[in-house]
């Protein structure tokens, strides 16, 4: 039975959330991919709504430079090249080689043009170092919480006045919202949460679809 703190996707509502689900219809190549990262890792990619949600907020902010931090097999990757300016080119970085190596046979499959890409093999501590601050328009997070969340800083300084920040996967199980979950994991999201909820340079939002997704723009 759900419990009152765990709303079930699409409010309760199935038949609406399977007609959302219309709006976010994967390529081929996209399912492709979902396979690959859930073959490799049995990490979860981003939900169809999920990813459809990336590509009209890449459209929106008119994205041309964009980071997947814990790309995986790429099907984020493909979501928000979808959204993003036709010049744009996409950093996604992953620190696992198989999965990186997954990515790269997606953007292949997809036909997306080398120069648009650029995968890098490492953990946000080793590459952040070697990303602009203040040069993206979008920094997307998703994997374990604990990988990045002394990292969030950083992350923050990435993305450009009026770009976005992401991360996927806040809602998972709804432990979150269960006072008595004391799991690492857990704790890292409600850490990561309450920062970016408290940060006055930023402008929030949790939308409840997939396994949730927190959302925060700059503000200028
Ligand atoms: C859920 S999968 C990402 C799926 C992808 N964002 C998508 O939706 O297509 C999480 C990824 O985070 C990566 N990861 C986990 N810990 C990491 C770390 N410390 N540094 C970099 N990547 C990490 C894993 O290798 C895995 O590929």
């Amino acid at each position: 039975m759900m419990s009152a703190q765990q709303p079930p996707p699409g409010g309760g509502n199935e038949l609406g959330a399977a007609y959302a689900d219309r709006f976010a219809a994967e390529s081929p190549e996209m399912q492709a991919a979902r396979h690959r990262t859930h073959a490799l890792s049995g990490s979860q990619p981003v939900e169809p709504p999920v990813g459809a949600v990336l590509a009209v907020l890449a459209a929106t902010t008119g994205a041309r430079s964009v980071v997947s931090i814990g790309s995986g097999g790429g099907l984020a990757a493909l979501w928000l090249l979808r959204g993003m300016r036709p010049d744009g080119v996409l950093t996604a970085l992953d620190g696992d080689p198989e999965q990186l190596r997954a990515a790269r046979t997606a953007l292949a499959e997809a036909r997306v043009p080398a120069s648009r890409a650029r995968l890098i093999f490492g953990t946000p501590g080793e590459v952040l170092p070697r990303l602009s601050p203040g040069g993206y328009d979008m920094v997307c997070c998703a994997g374990p919480p604990r990988e990045y969340a002394e990292h969030l800083p950083g992350l923050l300084a990435l993305v450009r006045v009026g770009g976005t920040l992401t991360c996927h996967g806040l809602l998972e199980g709804g432990r979150i919202a269960d006072r008595t979950a004391r799991d690492p994991q857990t704790v890292a999201w409600r850490e990561i949460s309450r920062t970016i909820r408290d940060d006055d340079s930023l402008l929030p939002a949790v939308l409840p679809i997939g396994s949730g997704l927190l959302v925060a723009t700059k503000r200028a």
